[in-house]
């Protein structure tokens, strides 16, 4: 019986998916596998017994990623699924920053008893007029599962959309608008677009990636947007770009005390993914990508691990080994499987930066000497032997 522990609240529907083989535990400590949204994990201490942890969601900058490859615990995200909620809501951040709705609601809700307050919202309402995102050029920046549908959907709403990602994956350039102008520098962009959005993951290459030089390069009253995470933007740069009118709206899904009270700062408190469609989708693919890697040991939509896929486990037990990526692993593991006389009938070796995956399926018995052979082995990480 595997036991999983949930750090955040995850949508039951997904939970309702693990099989008679899986049940909830509330000691973390005793858990084969995680469930977590944003809980902070980089100080936590793993025990021993953890295999594996599920993101319900994209962004992995709460998970040390590096700590657990080495710990040999797997960690997965849900990729793509909780995007559409991520780009209804930009979509919402946009047509905040374009009309004075914010201000609106709230003057109405001051004169709420005011019983004269139909003819007053006639005179008043030019207070909060504003612009259409018509004809205005947004720049995208991070054309992945959100980029990709922020940028397309922009184009239905009549604006000049620029896509700036020099990484992007062949599947996002096959989804992506015609329409979508390819911005070769991320320069460009800032020097042409009118709203800015990024979607990029929060790594040492992209903490602070807004910062005052880049906002130099930006139109006076630039519209920018942050549903990403919050280092990407330099606080102290976005609050002096704010006061100095340089930056019309920060339209943010990530509330900081730095931010959240200055004026043009529209500041939601991280809603992105909380709509019941997002949650479930996350929640199901999560559990879907823990059954698949406890049971059958296949790594599908791993962010420290290399994808590995052979299928659902037959009758034969399965070896799988997180190891280094070094010369000679696999000659090793044949050998002592050879002297061990063991026949294999499949084996895949897959690799990812500093990290490896093999998965072996064996003919006859495998025993504690061989496992135990095996994860002596210098450069293994984890062995596991499903039967
Ligand atoms: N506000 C919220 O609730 C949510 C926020 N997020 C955040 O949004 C981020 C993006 O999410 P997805 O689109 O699902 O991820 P994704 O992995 O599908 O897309 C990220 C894209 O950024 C590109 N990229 C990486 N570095 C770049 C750079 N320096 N310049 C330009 N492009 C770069 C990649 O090539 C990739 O295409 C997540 O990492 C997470 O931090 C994600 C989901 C919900
Ligand atoms: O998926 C992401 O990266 C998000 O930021 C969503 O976070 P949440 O699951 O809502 O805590």
């Amino acid at each position: 019986m595997y036991k999983y522990h949930c750090l955040n609240p995850i949508a039951p529907v997904g939970l309702e998916k693990f099989d008679e083989d899986f049940t909830g535990t509330e000691k973390v400590q005793d858990a084969d596998a995680i469930l977590v949204r944003s809980a902070l994990m980089c100080d936590m201490e793993f025990d021993s017994k953890l295999k594996v942890i599920a993101r319900a969601g994209a962004g992995v900058n709460n998970i040390p990623l590096e700590r657990c490859a080495e710990e040999g615990i797997v960690v997965f995200n849900t990729p793509g699924a909780n995007a559409n909620g991520v780009k209804e809501l930009v979509i919402a951040g946009m047509l905040l920053a374009a009309r004075d709705i914010i201000g609106g609601i709230n003057w109405v809700q001051e004169h709420e008893e005011d019983g004269d307050i139909a003819r007053i919202t006639e005179k008043k309402k030019k207070l909060f007029s504003g612009t259409e995102l018509d004809g205005k050029k947004l720049g995208v920046i991070g054309l992945g599962a959100i980029g990709v549908l922020v940028a397309n959907t922009a184009t239905h709403l009549g604006m000049e959309v620029y896509g700036y990602d020099p990484y992007v994956s062949v599947d996002s350039a096959w989804k992506l608008s015609r329409s979508i102008q390819h911005a070769k520098t991320v320069d460009e962009l800032y020097k042409e677009c009118d709203y800015i959005t990024i979607h990029v993951p929060a790594t040492n290459d992209t903490k602070g990636m807004i910062d005052k030089d880049s906002i130099s390069l930006m139109k006076k009253g630039v519209v920018i947007l942050n549903f990403a995470r919050d280092i990407l933007v330099n606080g102290e740069d976005m609050v002096d770009a704010l006061v100095s009118g340089a930056v019309k709206h920060y339209v943010t899904d990530f509330p900081t005390p730095e931010i959240a009270g200055v004026k043009g700062a529209i500041v939601i408190p991280h809603l992105g993914a909380s709509t019941e469609e997002s949650e479930d989708n996350c929640a199901k693919m999560a559990v879907k990508e823990i059954m698949d890697y406890l049971k059958n040991g296949n790594i599908v939509h791993s962010v420290n691990y290399p994808d590995c896929d052979m299928g659902e486990k037959g009758e034969n037990p399965r070896i799988t080994i997180l190891h280094r990526n070094i010369p000679n692993m696999l000659g090793q593991f044949t050998a002592l499987l050879a002297k061990a006389n063991m026949n294999i009938s499949l084996l895949t070796n897959k690799s990812r930066k500093e990290y490896a995956y093999t998965m072996i399926d064996t003919e006859g018995e495998v025993t504690e000497e061989v496992e135990k052979a095996i994860s002596q082995i210098d450069g293994v990480l984890k062995v596991r032997v499903l039967l």
